[in-house]
């Protein structure tokens, strides 16, 4: 069964990719990575040989690869860095650089000097368009409170200072970005910019937050199963 290497967002549990799991059951089976419980180092290009190194290892390649938020940078540079390894992408929310993002310097800050529950609630409140139900909250808060505090300073870090757009004409496996424009943190204009940067893309938008493969379950299933066609 083709497989989905699916990477979350900073600070992101895996569990957010399990309704998308549920979705596309039988079609495709969704290796969710917990990327920053992993060894680190952590800047974007790490822990895209991190990724690559799961995926020779687990599935020997090529794979789809999903990246929500910071997982999409990351899953940006594995495209580039490794094309034998991905045969497709799909992006949720991302950008290939982090100039106009919403809050990424606030965070950094509160990172630095206010890590803890309170910084954890609000990254994760403010990456849905509607509250998440008390038990799926609670399932994300305690992922968020076993993150090394090094892991998100130093892949945020790592993705504020980097620009991605140079590395997108290289990256020639159809991909679909997906952009809920109910985000507070990133606009339309990042998922454009990469669309225009990439030669085989399929913007889609959507009505949710920045979590769209949580929050659009199903709109996501069906972009995988119509990226998975377009893989051959
Ligand atoms: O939007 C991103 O790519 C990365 C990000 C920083 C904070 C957040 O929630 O997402």
């Amino acid at each position: 069964m083709p497989i989905l290497v699916a990477l979350p967002g900073t600070l992101c549990s895996p569990r957010v990719f399990d309704r998308l799991a549920a979705g596309v059951a039988g079609t495709v089976d969704v290796d969710a990575v917990d990327w920053m419980g992993g060894p680190g180092p952590w800047r974007i290009g790490d822990v895209a040989d991190f990724v690559a190194a799961r995926i020779e290892q687990r599935h020997g390649g090529p794979v789809l690869v999903a990246g929500h938020s910071t997982g999409g940078a990351i899953a940006l540079a594995l495209a580039a860095a490794r094309p034998d390894l991905v045969s497709g992408l799909l992006l949720a929310n991302t950008g290939a650089h982090m100039r106009g993002h919403g809050d990424v310097d606030r965070i950094l800050g509160t990172i630095a000097n206010g890590w803890g529950p309170r910084l954890h609630a609000a990254v994760l409140d403010r990456s849905f368009a509607e509250p998440v139900p008390a038990e799926v909250r609670d399932v994300l808060l305690a992922y968020a409170a076993g993150v090394p505090r090094a892991a998100a300073l130093e892949v945020l870090r790592s993705q504020r200072d980097e620009d991605l757009t140079p590395l997108l004409p290289g990256i020639t496996c159809p991909v679909t970005l997906l952009h809920g424009v109910h985000d507070r943190a990133r606009t339309v204009a990042d998922a454009e910019t990469i669309a225009a940067g990439l030669p085989d893309c399929d913007l889609r938008t959507l009505h949710t937050g920045h979590t769209p493969v949580w929050e659009d379950a199903p709109a996501t299933a069906d972009a995988v199963r119509d990226l998975l066609a377009r893989t051959g």
